[in-house]
Parts: C-alpha cells; structure tokens; sequence
C-alpha cells in the first residue's frame, strides 16, 4: 500500500545538505525511528525527475550491511518534494566526529580508521558491481555522507543521486562547498569513474587521519594544481606506515596505477582486515 507523510510524525531536523534537508521522523504505526531526506525537484526537468525517480528505484536494490537501507519514497508533487526514507543512524556522520576531534585536539584511534576504511570500501564493492549492467557510483564520497549506527558500523548514504542533482540544467548545480575530494582526472574535465570514488575514499581516509584534507587551497585554481600535483604530507607520524602505505595507493593520480575497489580488498594489509565471512 502506498504510504503517505501522514504515516510519520517529524521529530526534528537533523542536517541540511545541497541536495536538501534530513530529519529524524517516526513511523506511526511501529514507532519505528527513520530519517527522510527531502529535495525539491521543482526546477528539474522530466527527463532529470526521470533520472532521479530510477536512481532511486536502483539505489533500493543495494543490499549492503555497510548502506543506509532505503525503506520507501513519497513524491508531494503539490510541493514538487520527493521524500527519500531510509535507516536512522544514529551516531551521525564522520564530519561532524572529526570536527569534534578538531576542536578537542584528538586524533581517531587507528582501529575505527582501519574498521571504518574496510567498511566503505565494501560499501562501495557493492555499488560498484553492475547492478543490471549499471554501475551505481557514489559521486560524493565525503565525511558528510558516512554514518555510523548504534555500534559505530557505517553506512553509507546519499550515493548515486549526485549525478541527477548535478546535471547541468539542474537546479542544484551551485557548488556548495569546496570539492576537495575531487579526483585529478575530474580536474582534468575527464569521465567520472568507479577509480574516482577511490580517490575520495582515499582524501577521507587522510582526512580522519590528519583532520583536514590532504590537499587545501583558498581557490579553486591553486587547488587544481595541488590535485593535479598529487603530492601531500605523511599521516600524523603516530599512524603506523601500513595505514600510510594503503592510504597512498588510494591517492595515485595515475588512474592506472590507482587501485580498483577489487584491487583494493585483495591487498594482504586490507585483506586480512576484512569480516570473516560466516
Ligand atoms: C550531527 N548529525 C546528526 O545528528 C545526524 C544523525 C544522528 N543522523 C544523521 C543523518 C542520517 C541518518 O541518521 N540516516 C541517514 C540516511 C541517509 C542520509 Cl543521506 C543521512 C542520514 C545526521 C546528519
């Protein structure tokens, strides 16, 4: 049955991003706590309202214990609002955990960086294998993106629907926020593909390391050039050189010689890392 806004009782806002605002929202008939996210799509055209409404319908098929589960759609077309409901998680996002480190002066403790790498890294294997023939790439990889439930796992959230929303005639294609994550083969108007989304996962993973982004400008030119240039400090000295030597590989600015998500799982200081599989 479809279910409509009525079904759930909004508790409170709990972030606002480019691509619209997340609240904390109960189901009424289970008192069930989820989010929804909500994007107007009113300065869309049909045919992005169509790319949006079948990422959508993709992004569902993703089963992954390391992805925000998406539980349903409601589309107010009164409001010209789609309201995207998904799992609760409730130890927020990455970006607001390394702002609190920031400003209590400490570091991440070395094993949730490791858990946490394994965990998207898995995340991404699964958006990444063809989902009938289609790839569904993240686009957005950021410490705002990751989650963490109740037992600090992570969810990934908010993949996918980045190319919708920032096609070109799209309503949401201000930038909002420097791309400091974007890859050398971006800055080099080159395609997006799955190795980009290694290249962010490797800027975040120096970023919970370090605390801020391996490669930091004031312009958009300067921080081409520095991408393009690809070279950035060691981690803080205190992470050991298997966390470094991993976190290098990911930020090759060679595509070729970039690990793939595959790649990537199959080496020994990441594989023996991984879950045991039951
Ligand atoms: C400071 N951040 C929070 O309090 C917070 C919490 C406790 N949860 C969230 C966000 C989400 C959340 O809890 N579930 C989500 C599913 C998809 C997306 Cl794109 C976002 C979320 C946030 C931003």
């Amino acid at each position: 049955m479809q279910t409509t806004l009525d079904d759930y009782e909004v508790i409170e806002t709990i972030g606002t991003g480019s691509y619209g605002t997340c609240k904390k929202i109960r189901r009424r008939r289970d008192g069930l706590i989820l989010v929804w996210k909500e994007m107007d799509y009113g300065m869309m055209t049909e045919t992005e309202k169509q790319m949006l409404v079948s990422e959508v319908n993709l992004l569902r098929e993703l089963k992954s214990p390391y992805i925000v589960r998406y539980y349903d759609r409601i589309i107010d077309r009164t409001n010209t609002t789609i309201f995207i409901i998904m799992e609760y998680c409730k130890g927020g996002d990455l970006a607001t955990l390394i702002n609190k480190c920031k400003k209590e002066g400490s570091y991440l403790d070395e094993n949730f960086i490791w858990k946490i790498l394994i965990q998207v890294t898995l995340a991404l294997k699964e958006c990444h294998e063809r989902k009938n023939g289609k790839a569904v790439l993240h686009r957005d990889l950021k410490p705002a993106n990751v989650f963490l439930d109740t037992d600090k796992n992570v969810k990934l959230g908010d993949f996918g629907l980045a190319r919708v929303l920032h096609h070109e005639t799209s309503f949401a294609n201000t930038f909002v926020g420097t791309p400091f994550y974007m890859s050398p083969e971006l800055v080099n108007n080159m395609s997006y593909n799955e190795k980009s989304d290694v290249w962010s996962m490797g800027c975040m993973l120096y970023e919970l390391c370090a605390l801020r982004p391996p490669f930091v400008a004031s312009n958009q030119a300067e921080l081409n050039r520095k991408i393009r240039l690809g070279e950035f400090a060691r981690i803080p000295l205190h992470f050991s050189d298997d966390l470094n030597t991993i976190q290098k590989k990911m930020l090759q600015v060679d595509v070729s010689k970039r690990p793939s998500i595959t790649e990537l799982l199959a080496e020994p200081l990441v594989a023996s890392r991984l879950p045991k599989v039951e």
